[in-house]
């Protein structure tokens, strides 16, 4: 990222610790949070990766790969030692009557308190995550996260049970009616909503060409600053430059507009580590120049070039 692109990310992150109001949640963690701000990438400089903080980019693009392969059954992330959306998943188990292991109510919370429970939790997520790899009906069951992202990106249902493939529509429409200003791509299905095992955070995007370049913009209902937005950043990024390589187009802009902007109140010593570092000169995107589809893009097709980030800093995520 230019070091004025990941400022712009760092000054978000500070404004929304200093001036964010404390306000509970759905898990109970507490947050800082305020409402409503918004950033500006410029995509022609360099690929938005933060360098104050080692972000993981394999697990961004096997998370990005698995939406566009209109997935959204776990069983292709842990294949790929993508551990992202476990805590989900597994929520879903052991709210099950099939679960038949030691008392889990409430392990999000509790791990974090309690080292013994913490020890079991940890057994028994990994038992889960292996049987999900090894046990294909227990897969079909129990990784499947309801009809998340992956399902209405490329088979939104109709009512007269037809399908609706999102991603295919807009690279046409990219392709034939640049000017267009209805190329839009959503994840908020309100019939659906209820039965998933997390509603959408990255809710809407909207694309726009102009001279050749190909921006979007994304409306985030719910941001974890901390975790959550490098990686919706960078795989926001990434879709518009694969979104790009196969229309023809160069890129433009990434532009985030945020509603509820939050630092989870146990990040607070990390967002202070990260704040305290100092930005340098962001990465370059190499995609496989042979690339002309979204079809079948296998993970090293992206590349990046000249990431020298400092240390990952660890952090709970609230579930
Ligand atoms: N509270 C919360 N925050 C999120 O960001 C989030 C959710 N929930 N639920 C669904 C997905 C899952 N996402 C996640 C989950 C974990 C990490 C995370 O722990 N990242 C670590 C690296 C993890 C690793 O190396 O395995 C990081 O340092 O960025 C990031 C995004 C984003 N989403
Ligand atoms: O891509 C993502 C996915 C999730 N988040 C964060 C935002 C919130 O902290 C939680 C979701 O909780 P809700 O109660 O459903 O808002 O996950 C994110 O930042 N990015």
């Amino acid at each position: 990222m230019s070091t004025k692109n990941e400022l712009q990310y760092l000054q978000m992150l500070r404004t929304v610790l200093e001036e964010g109001h404390y306000k509970n949640d759905r898990t109970q963690t507490g947050t800082y949070s305020l409402f409503g701000y918004q950033l500006r990438f410029d995509l022609q400089d360099s690929f938005p990766l933060l360098t104050t903080k080692k972000v993981p980019l394999g697990l961004i693009k096997t998370e990005l790969l698995w939406f566009l392969r209109g997935d959204s059954n776990i069983r292709y992330l842990l294949e790929h030692k993508n551990h992202i959306w476990d805590e989900w998943a597994f929520e879903r188990f052991v709210n099950s009557s099939d679960y038949q292991g030691p008392d889990m109510q409430d392990f999000g919370h509790r791990h974090l308190v309690d080292p013994d429970f913490n020890q079991e939790y940890q057994s028994q997520k990994k038992q889960f995550c292996e049987r999900i790899l090894a046990d294909v009906a227990f897969a079909q069951k129990y990784g499947e996260l309801g009809n998340v992202y992956g399902k209405q990106w490329r088979h939104w249902r109709r009512a007269d049970g037809q399908e609706i493939d999102q991603i295919a529509q807009l690279v046409q429409q990219i392709k034939t009616t640049p000017d267009s200003r209805r190329l839009i791509l959503t994840a908020w299905n309100p019939a659906e909503v209820a039965q998933m095992a997390l509603p959408p955070c990255h809710t809407l995007c909207q694309f726009y060409v102009r001279e050749g370049h190909l921006s979007c913009q994304l409306y985030q209902r719910s941001a974890d600053m901390f975790l959550g937005v490098p990686f919706n950043i960078a795989s926001y990024a990434l879709l518009t430059h694969l979104l790009a390589k196969v229309t023809g187009l160069e890129v433009g802009e990434f532009v985030h507009t945020f509603g509820d902007a939050h630092i989870y109140q146990n990040h607070r010593t990390q967002v202070e580590e990260q704040l305290s570092r100092t930005p340098t000169a962001g990465p370059q995107l190499i995609l496989d120049p042979a690339l002309t589809s979204l079809e079948d893009l296998r993970p090293q097709d992206i590349q990046i070039q000249d990431y020298h980030p400092q240390g990952a800093i660890k952090a709970p995520v609230a579930v």
